[in-house]
């Protein structure tokens, strides 16, 4: 490919943007031309605007470090100057709706990190592996917006990745009942160590709306295209606990569950080791080569050595066996910034542009 599709990133400065602008460095089909944040970054180069605010272990790219940063409310000026945005914003609900909206109108795909268009009925919510066909609901959404070239789609929170996957790969075995508990890192709330100096040597019992996300939305990947509208399954039904832990990086979750038939432990090894999605039959760029691990060893995965598997894009489980209560139960890991955000979107965005849903403008 010689031309590179032109890309936003909305909300450019904060830690998922710092991740979007990490991972579209040297990105073979995308290449970053307009970063946007608030209008207090607004005017000052990129590399000012992350001064003191720069979070991740890699530096700034140069590619990115004197593009002067928009004003991302200006829509129609950050909209001329790209082919597609990425959006990660902190703003209210109904403020985040109403400017990937008006995005979406320029004429401009949104692939956003955000959660305020998950439960908008013609917005696709996708784990690229899992659900593409839910792609098919962009058609109704952009009659409903009035634009030919505009949509938002939409990845899903972040700690479902760890045990979805997984669960994704045994659905003909009809998973009935989940039971599962995640132990979140601190980069899941936007900070590292030194922004958050309460949680060394300490867990959080608590994470404001997670469990609802966790319960609900993993229904929503596994729904059905009726009408224009993915249409959330009905089982399995799930429950979580979500928790808060002293790690940068790197969401894990303890999953138990009960399925309509059970499969035997050897099947669900293979079906895990054999899974491979569209990201994987099309060779997207940042697709995993191996989308789910198993690891054989007992103390593994372990959020440290193994949240980085497939650069971050791959998901890792271990400790199969048999339950005394429900039929089976497991541990997931996947990285929360990578495959759970920003990596997460990149992928998505990649197979919006593999499928003909992102053109240049
Ligand atoms: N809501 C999540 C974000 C994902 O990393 C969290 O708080 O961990």
């Amino acid at each position: 490919m010689t031309d590179k599709l032109k890309v936003g990133i909305v909300g450019g400065t904060g830690m998922v943007g710092q991740r979007f602008v990490e991972l579209l460095d040297q990105h073979p089909w995308f290449k970053v031309t307009v970063i946007a944040a608030s209008s207090g970054s607004a005017g000052k180069t990129y590399e000012e605007a992350v001064s003191g605010r720069w979070k991740l272990s890699t530096p700034i790219p140069d590619s990115v470090k004197n593009i002067v940063v928009q004003d991302a409310s200006k829509v129609e000026e950050v909209a001329a100057g790209v082919d597609f945005v990425f959006c990660a914003v902190d703003m209210k609900k109904n403020e985040i709706q109403a400017l990937e909206e008006a995005y979406a109108k320029t004429g401009t795909p949104v692939v956003s990190n955000n959660s305020a268009h998950r439960w908008t009925a013609d917005v696709p919510m996708v784990i690229p592996e899992i659900n593409p066909s839910h792609l098919e609901v962009i058609a109704a959404q952009r009659k409903r917006l009035g634009t030919e070239t505009g949509f938002i789609a939409v990845k899903p929170n972040c700690s479902i990745q760890s045990y979805v996957p997984a669960l994704h790969a045994l659905l003909d075995f009809k998973p009935t009942q989940v039971v599962a508990s995640t132990y979140q890192a601190i980069s899941g709330a936007g900070k590292n160590f030194t922004d958050w100096p309460d949680m060394l040597d300490n867990v959080i019992p608590y994470i404001g709306g997670e469990e609802e996300k966790s319960e609900q939305e993993p229904l929503r990947i596994w729904g059905t295209v009726e009408n224009g509208e993915i249409v959330k399954a009905s089982a399995p039904l799930i429950t979580t606990q979500c928790i808060r832990v002293p790690v940068t990086d790197g969401h894990m979750a303890t999953v138990f569950a009960s399925f309509e038939n059970k499969p035997a432990k050897e099947e669900i090894l293979a079906r895990w080791r054999e899974y491979q999605g569209r990201p994987q039959q099309l060779g997207l760029p940042s697709a995993p080569k191996q989308f789910i691990t198993y690891f054989e060893e007992e103390n593994r995965p372990q959020t440290k050595l193994d949240r980085d598997i497939e650069n971050g894009m791959g998901v890792s489980v271990g400790r199969l066996r048999e339950d005394s209560i429900y039929d089976f139960k497991f541990v997931g890991l996947s990285h929360n910034t990578l495959r759970g955000a920003a990596g997460g979107a990149v992928l998505i965005a990649e197979l919006l542009k593999a499928e003909g849903y992102i053109v240049a403008k």
